[in-house]
């Protein structure tokens, strides 16, 4: 189960590894808290002023990161990212696998100081999606 909680997230370095569609949702929500972003991968597939590494992912990329973003689209590699994070004690998301996660990624509302950030334990994101929009009309 998954503790919902706010991270500060100043002079945290957040490495995302991967740079596809997965990535990029990743980093929509991150902008809007200020975060401070690398991303690696041999191929960057959108454009952004984020700091870019471009390579294959290696263990010894993880060092000086706080949290960590395994989104890339193999499956086994996603899963050796996390266990290299653990091992160094940094926190891991694996964009394609909850049970590997340390921390998943919610569906967020923002509007200005508030969040409202809903999940599913990883289970059922379109039912996050629908009631982010729920709260959206509400609010
Ligand atoms: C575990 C988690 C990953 C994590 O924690 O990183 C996860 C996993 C999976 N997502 C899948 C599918 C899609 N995910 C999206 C979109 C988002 N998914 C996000 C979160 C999470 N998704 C976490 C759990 C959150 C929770 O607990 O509810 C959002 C909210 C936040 C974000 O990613 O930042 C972001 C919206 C960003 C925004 O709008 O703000 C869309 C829609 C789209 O792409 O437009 C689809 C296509 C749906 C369709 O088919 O209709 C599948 C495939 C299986 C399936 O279909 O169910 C898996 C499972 C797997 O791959 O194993
Ligand atoms: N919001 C979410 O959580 C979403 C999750 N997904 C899941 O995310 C996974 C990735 O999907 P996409 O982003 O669509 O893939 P994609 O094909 O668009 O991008 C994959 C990225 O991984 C990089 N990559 C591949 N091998 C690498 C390596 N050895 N080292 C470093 N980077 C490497 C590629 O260069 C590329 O930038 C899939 O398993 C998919 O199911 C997809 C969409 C939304």
């Amino acid at each position: 189960m998954f503790l919902p909680l706010g991270l500060n997230l100043k002079n945290k370095k957040i490495l995302i590894v991967g740079a596809g569609a997965a990535a990029a949702q990743k980093i929509r929500a991150l902008k809007k808290y200020k975060a401070q972003i690398t991303l690696l991968a041999p191929e960057i597939k959108f454009r952004t002023n984020y700091k870019k590494i471009k390579k294959t992912y290696a263990a010894a990329d993880l060092a000086d990161y706080a949290l960590v973003y395994a989104c890339t689209n193999d499956r086994k590699l996603n899963r050796q990212i996390a266990a290299d994070a653990r091992r160094r004690n940094i926190l891991v998301n694996v964009c394609d696998d909850p049970r590997h996660s340390d921390f998943i990624s919610p569906a967020i509302y923002k509007r200005g100081i508030m969040s409202a950030a809903v999940f599913s334990d990883g289970r059922d994101v379109r039912r996050s999606l629908r009631w982010r929009g729920r709260i959206r009309e509400i609010l």
